[in-house]
Parts: C-alpha cells; structure tokens; sequence
C-alpha cells in the first residue's frame, strides 16, 4: 500500500520534471496571450469535466478574486456553474451542447476560450472549440493522454505527457496556477 504511495509521488514528482523541460516555455507565453486579452477588454471562457470543472472554477477564481496578490478583478467565467442553464441546454439540446452554448452567448471576437480535459475527447468540450473558433475566439486545449479529438481543433495546445488521469490534473494545475501566477507579475 505505501509502495504504490511512494510510487505516486515518484510518478508526479518524474512527470513535473518532465513538464520544466517540455512545457514551461510555452506556458509561459500562453499566460502572457491571457494577460493581453484581458488587458484589452476581452475575457476568459473556461469550461471541463468533473475534476477539470473544479480546476475551471478554481482558475476563474483566483481570477475574478485573487491568487497572490492584490490587483484588480478579472474578467473570466468557469462554463460549469449555472446548473439552470446546464440543465436546461443538457436538456432540451443535450449534454454534449452545455459549453458550446454558452460560448455562442457569451462568446466575442479576441476572447479565449480555455477548455480543460484529461482525455481531449470529452463531445461537450469538442463542440465548445468549433463554437468559439466560428466565433473568433481564440482556443487553448489543456489535455493529456493522446491529446485526442481537441487536440486537432484548439489554436493552442498544451498536452501533458502522461496517460495517468490524477497526474494529468495535478500537471494541470500547475499549469493555470502559473497562469494566475504571471498575470499577477504582468498586471505589475
Ligand atoms: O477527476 C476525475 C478523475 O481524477 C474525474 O472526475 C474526471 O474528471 C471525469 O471522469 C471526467 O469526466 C473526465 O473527462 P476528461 O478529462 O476526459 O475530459
Ligand atoms: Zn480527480
């Protein structure tokens, strides 16, 4: 039991490694295209699935609100919140429209859409990046495994290199709390 423990932290402790040599890079100037987009007015779009939609609403969180340090609200708004408008698209359209039509109502020209999955294949999310691009919203894909569908459709890809589902999220969130990170340093 505490060798399959010690073997997670081994796992993720490997794979954050990875993640500096590969990925930081890009990271780094994804969250300063955020940062433009905010600073001129547009804002942020971000939806997942299960512990993606906690990781959409945590992101929009600490943007709205704060991360580290204080500075004005920011505009961005986790797709995964309205259970009124969820249920009702889920109903009345179905489960795989939920994010695309929020993107078709709230979406503009210059905004990001960001959509989060382990997979890249959730339908939903899918759907929500041929929205926003019909819209002209720029797209960023944080995915894992094979990158899947989303990763053919998104304007910006970051695909971490794991096929594990909780170090894929872990990675994750490295990822966007390094966003939060940087727009505190960029807002200055
Ligand atoms: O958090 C976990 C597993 O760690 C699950 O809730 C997971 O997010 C759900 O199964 C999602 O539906 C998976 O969707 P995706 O990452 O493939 O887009
Ligand atoms: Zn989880």
């Amino acid at each position: 039991m505490e060798t399959k423990l010690a073997a997670d932290i081994d796992e993720h402790i490997a794979l954050f490694q990875e993640v500096r040599q590969s990925l930081l890079g890009e990271v780094v100037a994804v969250g300063r295209q955020l940062w433009t987009c905010m600073e001129r007015g547009n804002k942020i779009l971000v939806a997942g699935n299960g512990g993606s939609a906690a990781d959409a609403q945590h992101f929009a969180a600490e943007l709205v609100g704060r991360y580290m340090m204080e500075r004005r609200a920011l505009p961005a708004i986790a797709l995964t919140t309205d259970t009124s408008i969820l249920t009702a698209v889920g109903n009345d359209y179905g489960y795989d429209q939920v994010f695309s039509r929020q993107v078709e109502g709230l979406g503009k020209a210059g905004d990001v859409f960001i959509g989060i999955s382990t997979s890249g294949n959730s339908e939903n999310l899918v759907r929500a990046l041929e929205s926003a691009k019909a819209l002209g919203v720029t797209t960023v894909a944080l995915v894992g495994k094979s990158g899947g569908k989303m990763k053919d459709l998104a304007d910006i890809v970051l695909l971490v290199p794991s096929q594990n589902t909780p170090r894929i999220q872990e990675a994750q969130q490295w990822i966007w709390h390094t966003w939060c990170s940087l727009i505190d340093q960029f807002h200055g």
